[in-house]
C-alpha cells in the first residue's frame, strides 16, 4: 500500500504517455471540475450520479472501472453503492455476489483509505499476499487489476466511504494527476452526501405518510369499535366461577405469550380476551378484534394482511391489514377454528416471522403483535379431522384458558341477573328492581345454552315486555342448542351431521334448488360446484 506522496512507487519512472489522466492543461482540469459541479449541483438520484461517473468521468480519466462503497447503517461494514461495469465485469462469475456482499469496514483497506490524508495506491500483488484480505481483492485480481486507488467520500472531515478506481496496467500517476482526480473524488462526496439527505428526507415523508394513514385507519377502527366497547372490569364470577380463570389472567396478562381462549358461543371470550389486553402492557393501544367467521375466506386474508390498490377486484384503494393495526398491541381472533386451512398457513407465517405482507404488495412489513385467539371448536379434533392445521394449533395453544359453560356456574345467574338490569334500565329507560322467585328459580331451572349472551338477551326482552317494577315473566325461547365439541359436551353431533342437517334444511327452504339468486348455494355463500361436491360427500340426494 502506497500514497503518492511516498517515494515507494512501483513504477519510479514518470511516463505523460501512460498517465491515468487524458488531459494535461491547467485549462481543461478547471473547466472539468466546473462541469462537474454544474453537474453535481443537479444531482438527484443515485442514477444521476451514476451517470455522471461512467460517462463524465470515463471520457476524461483512463481507468478501467470505478466502484464507490458506503458505509451500511450498522457502521461496522461497507457495501458498494455505485459500480462502472465494463461487458467481463458483469460476465465474471462471482460479479453479483462480489458487489452484493457486506466487507467490514476494517478490512484493512476501505478504513485505511477512509483515514489517509492522501489518496492511497493498493498494489494488487501486494494485496494478494495478505491473508485475511477482503474477498473484493480476489475479485479484482482475477479481473486482471494490477492497481487500486482509493479516495475517501468525505464531506466536513467524516468520511462515510471510499472510491475504488483500479487500473490493469502497471502506471504513474503524476502528483498533479492525482490532486485533480482528489478533487473530483470531494466534488462526488458532495453530491452523494445530498442524495443520501434527500433519500433520508423521502423516507420520512413515506413514514409520516404512512402513520398518518395508519392514524386514519385506527381513527375509523376507534369508531367501528366503540359502540360495542366492553369494560373488563364487567366481569361477572370473579371472585366464585371464573377465579381460576382469573388466576390465570394474572398469570399470562403481562407477559406477550399467545392465549387461546376456548369455551362455548356466548360464555365470555372476548370480555376475556379484552381483559387480558386491559392488564397488559400493551392497554394503551387498542385491542383489535378479527371475526374469521364474519367474513368468506378471500376477504379475511385481505382483512388480516391489507392489500395494495388494484391487487385483486374491488380493491379500489389501499388498505392496511389488521395485523398492521395491531403492532405493538393485541390482535384478538375470534372463531379461529373457521379459519380456512389455506389462511392457517399464511397466518402461521406471520405469528412466526413476526411480519406481514399486503396481498399484492412487495414489502415485507415488520410487527409487533400480541395475538389472543377464541374458538368454541374442539381445536384438537378439528386437528384430528385435518382441518386445523397441526403446528398452528401448537403454536396457538401456549396458554389455554377454558371457559365454563353457563349451567356449570349456575351460583352465578344471581350477580349476573342485578348486573344486566343495572345494564340495560337506563339503556331502556324502565325502572325495573329485581326478579320475582318463581321467574329466578326458572332461570335456575333452565339449561342456557347460549349461555351468558342468552341471559343477557332474556333480561332485555324481559324488561321490555315488564309492566311493573319487578321482572313477573320470563321469555325464554326455545332455542336450538347450538352444536357443541367441547370436551366435556354428552350429545355432541358430529360435523357432518350437523353440516348434512343444515344443508338439508337450506335445500328444503329453497326448494331444492341449488343455482341461482335464490338458489341453496348463494344461501350459503358456496359455489353451486363445492355444494354439489358436499352434498354427494355427505350423501344427500333429491329425496334428502
Ligand atoms: N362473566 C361475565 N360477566 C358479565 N358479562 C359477561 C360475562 N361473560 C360474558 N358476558 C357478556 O355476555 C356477552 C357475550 O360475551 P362474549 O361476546 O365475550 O362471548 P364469546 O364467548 O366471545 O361469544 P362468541 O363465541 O359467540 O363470540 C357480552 O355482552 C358480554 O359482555
Amino acid at each position: 500500500m502506497e500514497t503518492p506522496k511516498q517515494t515507494t512507487q512501483t513504477n519510479p519512472a514518470v511516463d505523460n504517455n501512460h498517465s491515468i489522466l487524458l488531459i494535461k492543461e491547467i485549462e481543461e482540469e478547471k473547466s472539468l471540475l466546473l462541469l462537474l459541479s454544474k453537474d453535481i449541483t443537479s444531482c438527484r438520484t443515485k442514477q444521476d450520479i451514476q451517470q455522471i461517473v461512467s460517462e463524465r468521468l470515463a471520457k476524461y480519466f483512463r481507468f478501467n472501472e470505478i466502484m464507490i462503497c458506503l458505509d451500511n447503517t450498522d457502521n461496522l461494514t461497507h457495501t458498494n453503492y455505485i459500480h462502472t461495469i465494463t461487458e467481463q465485469t458483469i460476465q465474471h462469475p462471482s460479479f453479483a455476489k462480489g458487489v452484493a456482499m457486506k466487507y467490514y469496514i476494517n478490512d484493512g483497506i476501505y478504513n485505511v483509505i477512509q483515514t489517509a490524508e492522501e489518496p492511497v495506491i493498493f498494489d494488487m500483488y501486494e494485496l494478494m499476499r495478505r491473508s485475511n484480505r477482503p474477498y473484493y481483492v480476489d475479485f479484482f485480481y482475477e479481473l486482471n487489476v494490477n492497481q487500486l486507488i482509493g479516495f475517501p467520500v468525505r464531506v466536513n472531515n467524516k468520511s462515510f466511504g471510499a472510491v475504488f478506481v483500479y487500473v490493469k496496467e502497471k502506471i504513474f500517476f503524476s502528483p498533479s494527476e492525482i490532486k485533480l482526480a482528489e478533487a473530483v473524488c470531494a466534488h462526488i462526496s458532495i453530491a452523494i452526501s445530498n442524495i443520501l439527505a434527500y433519500e433520508q428526507i423521502q423516507n420520512q415523508l413515506a413514514e409520516i405518510k404512512q402513520y398518518k394513514s395508519r392514524l386514519e385507519q385506527e381513527n375509523l377502527y376507534l369508531q367501528e369499535q366503540m359502540s360495542d366497547a366492553v369494560s373488563a372490569g364487567d366481569i361477572i364470577g370473579a371472585a366464585t366461577s371464573l377465579k381460576k380463570v382469573f388466576q390465570l389472567i394474572a398469570n399470562v396478562a403481562r407477559t406477550n405469550s399467545t392465549v387461546l381462549i376456548m369455551g362455548e358461543t356466548g360464555t365470555g371470550k372476548e370480555l376475556i380476551a379484552r381483559a387480558i389486553h386491559n392488564t397488559s402492557g400493551r392497554k394503551d393501544k387498542l385491542m383489535i378484534k378479527v371475526n374469521c367467521a364474519a367474513l368468506p375466506a378471500q376477504l379475511i386474508e385481505s382483512e388480516l394482511f391489507g392489500h395494495e390498490k388494484g391487487s385483486f377486484t374491488g380493491a379500489t384503494e389501499r388498505r392496511m391489514g389488521k395485523f398492521e393495526l395491531a403492532d405493538n398491541s393485541t390482535l384478538f381472533l375470534d372463531e379461529i377454528g373457521e379459519m380456512s386451512l389455506d389462511l392457517q398457513v399464511k397466518f402461521l407465517r406471520a405469528i412466526q416471522e413476526k411480519e406481514v405482507e399486503r396481498i399484492g404488495g412487495q414489502t415485507v412489513i415488520k410487527t409487533d403483535v400480541r395475538i389472543i385467539a377464541a374458538t368454541n371448536r374442539d381445536l384438537e379434533k378439528e386437528v384430528a379431522a385435518g382441518r386445523f392445521r397441526a403446528d398452528l394449533y401448537y403454536r396457538l395453544n401456549v396458554f389455554p384458558i377454558v371457559l365454563p359453560p353457563l349451567r356449570h356456574r349456575k351460583e352465578d345467574i344471581d350477580e349476573l341477573i342485578a348486573y344486566f338490569i343495572h345494564k340495560l334500565t337506563p339503556k331502556i329507560g324502565k325502572k325495573i328492581t329485581g326478579v320475582a322467585p318463581a321467574v329466578l328459580k326458572e332461570f335456575h331451572q333452565y339449561d342456557w345454552p347460549g349461555n351468558i349472551r342468552e341471559l343477557e338477551n332474556v333480561i332485555e326482552r324481559s324488561i321490555l315486555m315488564a309492566t311493573g317494577p319487578c321482572i313477573e315473566d320470563i321469555h325464554l325461547v326455545s332455542t336450538v342448542k347450538e352444536p357443541s365439541v367441547l370436551p366435556e359436551e354428552q350429545d355432541i353431533k358430529s360435523l357432518e351431521q350437523v353440516e348434512r342437517q343444515h344443508i338439508v334444511a337450506t335445500l328444503k327452504k329453497c326448494n331444492g334448488r341449488i343455482r341461482g339468486e335464490k338458489g341453496a348455494a348463494a344461501m350459503l355463500n358456496l359455489p353451486p360446484t363445492t355444494l354439489q361436491s358436499k352434498m354427494k360427500k355427505l350423501g344427500i340426494n333429491k329425496e334428502y
